[in-house]
Parts: C-alpha cells; sequence; structure tokens
C-alpha cells in the first residue's frame, strides 16, 4: 500500500472555486477560468508515494509544486480529491483529527530554514516536540540525536546566527528528523545553498534516507537535482503532472514534447547509472565451461559478448566472438579469459565515470549487484553512444574503431 497517494487532486483559489472544478471537468481552459477569476494551481493531480522513497515533483515556478505539497500536508484543504496519508483521507478529517495527522505523520522542511533566530539550535530542533506532548528530557535528546545525524553533534548550545547557510539548514532537516515522522516533505530546501553545499546536503539526505527509510516528497524547480535525488519524479506543468517516473524513463521516453524539451538539456551521463544503460546478460556461462561449449552459445544465441561466472553468479569474465573463434582454432581447452575482460563496476557507478576511457574499451563492461553478482552488460557502443551524444543506432552504422572480428558461420573450426 503507497503511504501517500494523491487522488484526482484539484485546488482552484478564487471565489467559489468549486465551479473552476466543474468548468475544468467540461474542459476549459486555464485562460477561460482566469477570466471568471479564478486561479487553477493544481489540476487533476494524481500519484502515489511508495514507503522509503524519495519521490521528486518538478516544475517551473507557478506550475504548482507548492500548492500540491500545502494540499499533502494538510495546509491547504482541497478543492476537489483526495489525499489519503497512510489509509487516512484528510478531507475526512477536521480539527484535532487532522493536526494528529499532520504532527504524527508528516514533518516538513521549508527552503528558508524557518529557523527561530532567539532560540538556540537545539530549542530549534526540538520545536516540534513540545506539541507532540513530550517532556523536556525527552524532546532534548531526542534533537540531540537529530543533530548529530546531521553532522551538528555540539552545535545545541549555539544560537542559529552563528550557523552558515548550510549548517541552519541542517538544523532544519533535523527538526524535521526529531518529529520522527515516516513522511517528510521538503519544499525547495535546498535551493537557497550554494551550489557545493547543496550537492553535500542532496547526497547526506539520500544517505539518511537510505538509513532511516523514510519517505520523502522532494520539491524542486531544478532538474538536475530532480534527476539525481529523485526514485521517481512528477514533472508539473501549469497545474498538471505530465509525466511521473524514474529519471530514466523521463530521459529515455519523455511523454509528451513539453517533457522532452525540458529534459533535452541534461547531462545523461550524470544522471544514467550504470544499471541504467546495462543489458540483462542474454546467456552466461559457467567457468569451468571449456570454448567450444562457448563458442556453440554464441553462435546459437548470435550473442556479440558471453559473460562468464562462477556458480554463485559471481563475474570472473567475458567471452568475444572473435577471441573464443580463436581459442577453438587454437585448440585451447580453457576460456580465454583476460585480465581487461574483467572489468566490473556496481549498479549506481554514474555513466560520467564510465565515458573516461569509453573509446578504448575492447569489451563490454560487467555490471555487478550489491552482492558482487552479474547484473547485466554494458557493450562498448553503449558507451560510444553516450559519448558522442548520439543514437546507438548512429554509432553502430558508422562503426566501432577497431572492433573485433565477428564469428561468421565459416569460421574454421579445429576440434581440441
Ligand atoms: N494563496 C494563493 N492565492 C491565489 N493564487 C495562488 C495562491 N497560491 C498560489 N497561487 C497561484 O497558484 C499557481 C501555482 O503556484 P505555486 O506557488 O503552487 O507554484 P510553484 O510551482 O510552487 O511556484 P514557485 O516555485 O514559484 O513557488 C500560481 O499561479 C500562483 O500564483
Amino acid at each position: 500500500m503507497p503511504v501517500l497517494a494523491a487522488e484526482h487532486l484539484y485546488k482552484i483559489f478564487g471565489r467559489r472555486p468549486q465551479r473552476g472544478v466543474e468548468a475544468l471537468h467540461r474542459g476549459a481552459g486555464r485562460d477561460e477560468l482566469r477570466a471568471q477569476g479564478l486561479t487553477p494551481a493544481v489540476i487533476d493531480a494524481s500519484f502515489e508515494v511508495r514507503a522509503g522513497e524519495i519521490f521528486v515533483v518538478m516544475g517551473l515556478s507557478g506550475s504548482g509544486k507548492s500548492t500540491l505539497i500545502r494540499m499533502i500536508n494538510g495546509l491547504h484543504p482541497a478543492t476537489a480529491g483526495d489525499v489519503v496519508i497512510d489509509g487516512e483521507n484528510l478531507a475526512h478529517l477536521k480539527g484535532e483529527a487532522l493536526r494528529r495527522v499532520r504532527r504524527e505523520k508528516v514533518s516538513m522542511v521549508f527552503q528558508h530554514f524557518a529557523l527561530l533566530p532567539h532560540r538556540t539550535v537545539g530549542e530549534n530542533a526540538a520545536y516540534a516536540l513540545k506539541v507532540q506532548g513530550l517532556n523536556k528530557a525527552d524532546r532534548e535528546a531526542r534533537a540531540a540525536r537529530a543533530l548529530g545525524m546531521v553532522g551538528l553533534d555540539g552545535w545545541g548550545g549555539s544560537m542559529p546566527s552563528e550557523l552558515s547557510g548550510g549548517m541552519q539548514q541542517r538544523v532544519g532537516l533535523a527538526r524535521a528528523l526529531a518529529a520522527e515522522t515516516d513522511i517528510m516533505l521538503m519544499d525547495e530546501a535546498f535551493s537557497a545553498l550554494d551550489p557545493l553545499i547543496r550537492r553535500e546536503m542532496q547526497d547526506q539526505l539520500v544517505e539518511l534516507q537510505q538509513r532511516l527509510d523514510k519517505t520523502i516528497v522532494f520539491i524542486t524547480h531544478d532538474l538536475n537535482e530532480a534527476m539525481r535525488m529523485g526514485d521517481r519524479v512528477a514533472m508539473m506543468r501549469d497545474g498538471r503532472i505530465e509525466q511521473i517516473g524514474t529519471a530514466e524513463q523521463i530521459l529515455n521516453d519523455p511523454k509528451n514534447d513539453y517533457v522532452a524539451q525540458f529534459v533535452q538539456d541534461v547531462d545523461r551521463a550524470k544522471v544514467l547509472t550504470a544499471g541504467a544503460v546495462m543489458e540483462p546478460p542474454a546467456m552466461v556461462i559457467g567457468a569451468e565451461q571449456g570454448p567450444r561449449q562457448a563458442h556453440r552459445l554464441i553462435r546459437e544465441h548470435q550473442l556479440d559478448a558471453l559473460a562468464v561466472v562462477r556458480r554463485d553468479r559471481t563475474p570472473v569474465g567475458v567471452v568475444l566472438p572473435g577471441e573464443i573463434a580463436a581459442a577453438v582454432r587454437e585448440g585451447s581447452d580453457r576460456l580465454p579469459l583476460t585480465e581487461r575482460s574483467a572489468s566490473t563496476v556496481g549498479l549506481d557507478t554514474p555513466l560520467a565515470d564510465l565515458l573516461a576511457d569509453a573509446a578504448r574499451r575492447e569489451s563490454p563492461l560487467l555490471v555487478v549487484d550489491d552482492a558482487g553478482r552479474l547484473a547485466g552488460l554494458i557493450p562498448q557502443v553503449t558507451l560510444l553512444a553516450a559519448l558522442s551524444h548520439e543514437p546507438v543506432e548512429t554509432v553502430l552504422a558508422d562503426g566501432i574503431p577497431d572492433s573485433p572480428e565477428p564469428l561468421t558461420d565459416d569460421a574454421e573450426v579445429v576440434a581440441p
């Protein structure tokens, strides 16, 4: 079950906003509503956020992100549609019941930190806990723990003004963590920070999320931030969600021209990981098998490369058609594995890290999962395509320099 769901959510500002929803249902455009003094800020937004996910809402200024997040935390009532948190529909809650859900399920980090200037860092971190009814000792302990998580051990007695911008936002983050809610909403939380600090905070948030298993809805107008942070990204335009998907899905398969144009300048090499560009191996061969068996598999399945694995599927290397043909010709009874053919990379390795020596690489890269087992292969042509910003087909048509000789059916085969 999703932790958080939005179902056909609308927010229209103006008098008698319900009119706007009805007009939109009838097919009216935004301009028509504007003429009636109505602003449609969020139009028919539906999505589900899974437990432990970083769900990014990305869109230009005015696209409706802040309004959307305010409906999720119950600050704005929806004009139509539902927000369901942990099975509870906010539209059905009032007064104390609504405040309880907001307090216990959702915490929020703001762009401008929202720290109280005359309270200490520790008091700021503990701020949300008083309303939760915790006693002073518990509040202080939780706040200190949260400050420790964001790398601010020992800063509890300082005043916010003594801290840099990045540190102040860590206090904002600590305050949200101290509330110990499962869901954290972050509204342009890093947008006011210098690029270097921002990057550091992004990494730290991803690391914290993995450690604490929080569900995070993260709002940003920065596409690169969205692509870097989001397990999935919802792209908003003019109040509507245009597409929801992983960074790879949005980059590789944009749903419409708007999304395609929006993402065209993204540095794919920085966003895409080895896991996203690899191909699952069509066939593998056990390390104890000989070259003739490999030769047979390569021919029968017309493989460009064949990964060699141990019984537990950890990779030993990869054999190529040309190599294996030569080995069979020479009568070798061992698979011709070489050092260079055994380069492995992790699933999360950024593509950019693999491109440096793409042109020199003569065999596919092997991609392994966290347990070191083979997850897939990245053919050299994929790297060259990424490097030249050309589709794979173009690189294939132009040819790869020094590509291995293809194994033809009439290759001379000598029995060992
Ligand atoms: N309280 C309000 N009253 C009237 N109109 C509003 C109100 N809040 C937002 N809007 C309008 O709703 C639309 C969406 O605004 P919203 O702030 O949600 O966008 P955003 O994507 O968060 O933009 P930004 O990044 O600039 O904050 C805009 O046209 C805005 O002018």
